[in-house]
């Protein structure tokens, strides 16, 4: 016996968990237990409805799904005693017989009148020659109803909503999760057919839509997963039940997110999609998939910092606390670890056996890789050797990139190779004299890291690329079956070539998520060059699930007209983002000082605090460390005690202030992007300046940071500068 909880029935107040879990978890055991009740009701709309009694006050209405060999049960929901009567008497759990989707409506007799159009409050009266939305793409009623399967009377109001808030609020009264998101994709122009094919939709076979296996194999499909889950162990039900809606990812995926899940490739793989779309929880679903294919694969979930691997670490934890973690590189189980940590694992496992890859990668057969050089090495050995080098080259940033993306993923050792190299997407030309004096620099670099007996971290990856790559050349094998990346966009050419050599090339070997718009650190690169192909294997998300569809707009137009790739080399557009959520709109405040800007922000996050909003729930993100220690001191100031968080996690209790860098992969309901001026974002970035192309890319990642930080913010954003505002934001709609 199988319980399935329909996702309308996780938002149970929290008294009531306790008990709810114990009724399940006795009614998955046996439904004729006594002190369940599991009983019919008389003159319900649908003959499968049971309710149960959960205590003495509250009853649970229930849908009894019998087959030949197994009796299951769907929760709806659970109600004091006489309205879940009420509500067991007028709900049907059907098949829809155009989409296949299992729904629970309510009978049609029960159905409020049909609502007059719903038109947002700022949304400008429609004048009569400009057409609804969605009639205005060309879409009639029946394209709704007779091609979606979407209610008739739901369709009738969509297809009054005057633009797109006023058709959010009206997807968000959908009799089925499923409908809603279906009128979101076609605001978006995404035609029927796609709709179907993203969200699974297929006519089932006709002669069946009544009967109870049509509708169980129906909920086992990805459109009915999308909002009923099967509950396969105790543990998860508890789970689901005490985390209600913040748990929901765990359990509800969307169609789009599911077949990422189980999905067999032949090859690496890639998901791509905006922030907030929820790649995240696809690479959590998939590590979880795979670790739990029987004998137990090595996996490894690896991402950029060491802070986002903690997260992830956390969530997969989150998911299933059975999950095998493991701390050893090449054990059963789920590695977790960031690139560079893992690179640094790698190296120090290596023991002796490092020589060699040092011999190849550095040109010298040292043992002495545990220290780490610190980036003023770079500005010393220019000082030492760059003097045959031209102005512009003299830049700490032209070398670090010119090493990282060049020298070591082609593994130079000497001026001869360096001359010869080609530098593809390297946009400041060398010539031979050029070269030369790049190379006298790079070889004071070398020697000074010998010396100290130290290497960089751009090195550390590419001598743990190099040694695995020695390793699996000698027959000694991989250190991993399955490896899963989350944040790619912002590994470097050593970190791919890494990823590449610790997994034999086949089937489920790389799988990939990255947002090519959230490229904080790293370069344009393109993968084919470092042996990954993910080309036919590449999918996009497209809803949001974290912002609200007014913060979404503001952080979309901070990338209007810049242009971006993605790691297979193909330009990445913003469009077709949507969100499901409705929210307040971005709030835009223009301060005379920095100390004005700092009383708006205290007074923004006391009035949140005090209207019950958790600390940990609320951001400040700034540009640079300075910044964010001047308004940790600037709030205590003001009586508002904040966190600042760098290295270690978020603790509850206190507003937070951060860096938008660290705040990559976070989120928080309410958010101050704090100084968003001119001259701070974009910064000036003197150091790119000895190239155009540099500065173009640095100017890119600026605009990306901006990006990522706005989609931190789930509920509410607010956006603070004094003097001149950012280049990147409209102050005017
Ligand atoms: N199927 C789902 N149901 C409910 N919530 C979801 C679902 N998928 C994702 N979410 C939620 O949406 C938010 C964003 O998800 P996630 O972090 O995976 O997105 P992402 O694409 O990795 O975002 P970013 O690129 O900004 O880091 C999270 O709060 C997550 O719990």
């Amino acid at each position: 016996m199988s319980v399935i909880i329909a996702k309308s029935a996780n938002k149970l107040e929290p008294a009531l968990r306790a008990k709810a879990f114990a009724f399940l978890e006795k009614l998955g055991e046996n439904d004729a237990l006594p002190g369940l009740h599991i009983e019919p009701i008389v003159n319900s709309a649908d003959s499968r409805v049971r309710t149960g009694r959960v205590d003495q006050g509250y009853r649970a209405v229930l849908f009894q799904l019998t087959t030949p060999t197994r009796t299951d049960y769907v929760l709806h929901g659970i109600w004091p005693h006489d309205d879940a009567i009420a509500v067991a008497k007028k709900v049907r759990l059907t098949l829809n017989p155009i989409s296949g989707v299992p729904e629970i409506i309510e009978s049609r007799e029960q159905l409020a009148p049909v609502a007059p159009p719903v038109v947002a409050p700022t949304a400008p009266a429609p004048s009569a020659d400009v057409k609804p939305l969605l009639l205005g793409y060309g879409y009639s009623l029946a394209d709704l109803t007779d091609d979606l399967g979407l209610d008739s009377r739901f369709s009738e109001r969509v297809l009054t909503a005057a633009d797109e808030d006023s058709l959010l609020a009206i997807a968000d009264t959908a009799p089925a999760e499923w409908q809603g998101l279906a009128v979101l994709d076609l605001a978006a122009g995404v035609s029927v057919s796609d709709i179907k094919e993203k969200l699974g939709l297929a006519a089932p076979a006709a002669e069946d839509t009544e009967s109870d296996e049509a509708i169980v194999e129906s909920l086992r499909k990805p459109a009915g997963q999308l909002t009923f889950a099967w509950i396969e162990s105790n543990e998860e039900l508890e789970r689901v039940i005490n985390e209600g809606d913040f748990g929901a990812w765990r359990v509800f995926l969307h169609p789009e997110q599911r077949r990422f899940v189980d999905k067999d490739y032949k090859g690496p793989a890639r998901v791509t999609g905006g922030a907030g779309t929820g790649k995240t929880v696809v690479v959590l679903h998939r590590a979880r998939a795979l670790v739990r294919r029987e004998p137990t694969p090595r996996v490894l979930v690896t991402t950029y910092t060491r802070n986002l691997a903690d997260m992830l670490k956390r969530d997969l934890l989150r998911l299933d606390p059975e999950v095998p973690l493991v701390t050893t590189v090449g054990k059963s189980g789920v590695y977790v670890n960031g690139i560079d940590a893992f690179a640094g694992q790698v190296v120090r496992d290596a023991q002796a056996a490092i020589a060699k890859a040092a011999e190849e990668v550095l040109g010298v057969a040292t043992l002495e890789v545990l220290e780490r050089t610190p980036h003023a090495a770079w500005d010393d050995a220019i000082g030492i050797a760059g003097q045959n080098l031209p102005e512009n080259l003299r830049s700490r940033a032209f070398f670090e990139d010119e090493y990282a993306a060049v020298v070591l993923p082609n593994e130079i050792t000497s001026l001869t190779q360096y001359l010869r190299v080609r530098r593809p997407g390297r946009g400041v030309a060398l010539d031979r004299g050029k070269r030369t004096a790049v190379w006298d620099v790079v070889a004071a670099y070398r020697a000074s890291g010998r010396a100290h007996g130290r290497v960089d971290f751009a090195e550390v990856a590419a001598l743990a690329a190099k040694h695995l790559q020695l390793e699996a050349e000698a027959g000694r094998g991989r250190t991993f079956d399955h490896v899963l990346i989350d944040e790619a966009q912002d590994l470097s050419p050593s970190h791919w070539k890494l990823l590449r050599a610790c997994v034999e090339a086949g089937a489920n070997d790389l799988f990939i998520s990255e947002d090519a718009h959230q490229r904080i650190y790293g370069h344009r690169i393109t993968l084919s060059h470092y042996g990954i192909n993910v080309v036919g294997r590449a999918r996009r998300l497209t809803l949001n699930y974290r912002t609200t569809a007014q913060n979404l707009r503001w952080a979309m137009s901070v990338l209007d007209g810049a242009d971006y790739s993605d790691l297979a080399g193909e330009e990445e557009d913003h469009t077709g983002y949507r969100s499901a959520r409705s929210g307040p709109p971005v709030q835009m405040v223009e301060c005379s000082s920095q100390n004005a800007e700092l009383d708006e922000t205290a007074k923004a996050v006391r009035s949140w605090l005090d209207a019950g909003d958790a600390g940990e729930t609320l951001a400040v993100l700034v540009k640079d460390r300075y910044q964010q220690e001047r308004v940790v001191s600037g709030l205590a100031e003001r009586g508002v005690k904040a966190q600042s968080v760098d290295k270690a996690g978020t603790k509850p209790g206190m507003p937070v202030v951060m860096t938008m860098h660290r705040s990559k992969g976070t989120e928080f309901g309410k958010v101050v992007l704090f100084g968003v001026r001119d001259g701070s974002i974009p910064a000036a970035m003197r150091e790119l300046e000895y190239d155009e192309s540099a500065k173009a890319e640095g100017h890119l990642r600026e605009r990306s940071l901006l990006y990522v930080a706005a989609t931190r913010a789930r509920d509410l954003l607010l956006v603070t500068w004094s003097g001149k505002p950012s280049p990147l934001v409209k102050v005017s709609p």
